[in-house]
């Protein structure tokens, strides 16, 4: 029986009080920074704005705030996640719980789940769109080559490059992540990560070749074999909505149209986190966006992907499981067995990664399947290094990584591609 937990006694949890890390940068620079442009990207009354920007004075060393006259319907789950750490300080408690609590604090003060003019409206949306449009020159070579590989695909057994390419790009896509690289860097804001990282030009255009030395962990010939067979089920659990989002949908339309797949599950998020994490309506507003370009082969992909929707072969999902505070192993039973279902799981992601390893302190060289040992489905994890969680390297590349460049756990320009079968 698959044990329900990681296999190794549980380090502790990073929080934001750890001196120098960049867990401290992003509770006490990053989080007030997201609240204050929150301000400044939307049209809320004074009221909220005053909300928001008290939430931003209170980090990082107040202590969390209660959700008060809240109407989500996972208010009573956010009770019980909230009760352990009442009147402690947002630095003190575990850095997943203050990142996802404090996404939800400005869903709260924004009125997003209340009868308003603002329920449901996301208050990343400028952001996200930007993101969409600004991607589209990458967009359009990626959208040529996927129809060139499915027109092959009609003929050969598997075309394993084609599959290697797509997770390349569903990896690197996920270095556009817009929690600190924002799609309006240039309207005067920045981050410590995008002063050393590159422009967002340089973001979505890159030459996979040449990022193959910067994967740390390289599974992809792995996951090649283990989908050498037809007509199977994956799963994805979606990251960022944009340039990453398109890229996962271009793997999941190859993998569908060569027939690896008969059905994908897309696992999104219920409600706007972490500024850019995609949700249902945002998938179908990158396929309907693309779907009106000027450009053939982007409106062939597109069209392909509604279609895939329209039959059940792409199904879209949500749980509030993704926006909880919860590791991986916390994952609810009916979640568990509906993933079960599934032949590979694709995880995308930093903060998906953080959840895998319970974002707690492991040895950056513990066995990766020592820890996801809880789920009984083949798992792979394509994720850019954003955060000082990690584990599954060898002693031997985290020498080499750290000589050329100091900072490797964070600056999202190295990738891993972590199978566990
Ligand atoms: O979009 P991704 O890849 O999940 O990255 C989001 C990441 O941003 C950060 O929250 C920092 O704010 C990460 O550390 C986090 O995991």
């Amino acid at each position: 029986m698959t044990p329900d937990i990681p296999k190794l006694p549980l380090p502790s949890a990073l929080l934001g009080s750890e001196v120098g890390t960049f867990t401290e940068y992003t509770v006490t620079q990053q989080m007030p920074a997201i609240a204050r442009r929150v301000i400044a990207e939307n049209n809320y009354p004074q009221n909220i704005n005053d909300c928001l920007k008290q939430l931003a004075s209170e980090l990082p060393s107040e202590s969390l705030s209660p959700l008060l006259h809240d109407t989500g319907v996972d208010f009573s789950d956010w009770m019980k996640y909230l009760q352990p750490f009442k009147g402690q300080r947002w630095i003190d408690v575990p850095w997943f719980l203050a990142e996802t609590y404090f996404y939800r604090l400005i869903l709260e003060i924004t009125n997003y789940f209340r009868k308003s003019e603002f329920q449901g409206v996301d208050p990343f949306q400028l952001q996200k769109n930007k993101d969409l449009e600004t991607s589209l020159d990458s967009i359009i070579p990626l959208c040529i080559q996927l129809n060139q590989w499915l027109a092959d695909a009609q003929k050969e057994e598997l075309n394993q490059t084609a599959l290697i390419a797509l997770l390349y790009f569903a990896l690197w896509g996920n270095r556009v992540d817009l929690s600190l690289w924002s799609a309006l860097e240039s309207d005067g804001f920045s981050s410590r990560r995008s002063a050393n990282a590159n422009a967002k030009g340089e973001r979505s255009r890159f030459d996979i070749q040449s990022q193959q030395s910067h994967i740390l962990v390289d599974d992809a010939a792995k996951v090649t074999e283990l989908l050498a067979t037809k007509d199977k089920r994956i799963d994805f659990v979606i990251d960022n909505a944009g340039f990453e989002l398109v890229c996962d949908l271009c793997l999941v339309d190859f993998l569908l149209g060569s027939g690896v797949a008969n059905q994908v599950k897309l696992h999104l998020k219920p409600h706007p986190t972490f500024v850019s994490d995609a949700m249902i309506k945002d998938v179908l507003h990158t396929i309907d966006f693309l779907a009106a370009s000027s450009h053939e082969d982007v409106t062939l992909f597109a069209k392909r992907s509604q279609e895939n929707i329209a039959s059940n072969r792409l199904v879209l999902s949500e749980d509030y499981f993704w926006t909880s505070p919860l590791a991986f192993w916390e994952i609810p039973d009916t979640l568990k067995s509906d993933l079960s279902a599934a032949n590979l799981i694709v995880i995308k992601g930093d903060a998906n990664y953080r959840r895998l390893l319970g974002d707690r302190h492991w040895n950056f060289t513990t066995n990766f399947a020592d820890i996801v040992s809880y789920l009984s489905v083949p798992i792979v994890a394509l994720r850019t290094l954003k955060s000082e969680v990690v584990a599954g390297l060898k002693p031997e590349v985290i020498q080499e990584v750290a000589k050329s460049d100091s900072d490797w756990l964070t600056n999202g320009q190295w990738g891993v591609i972590q199978l566990v079968d």
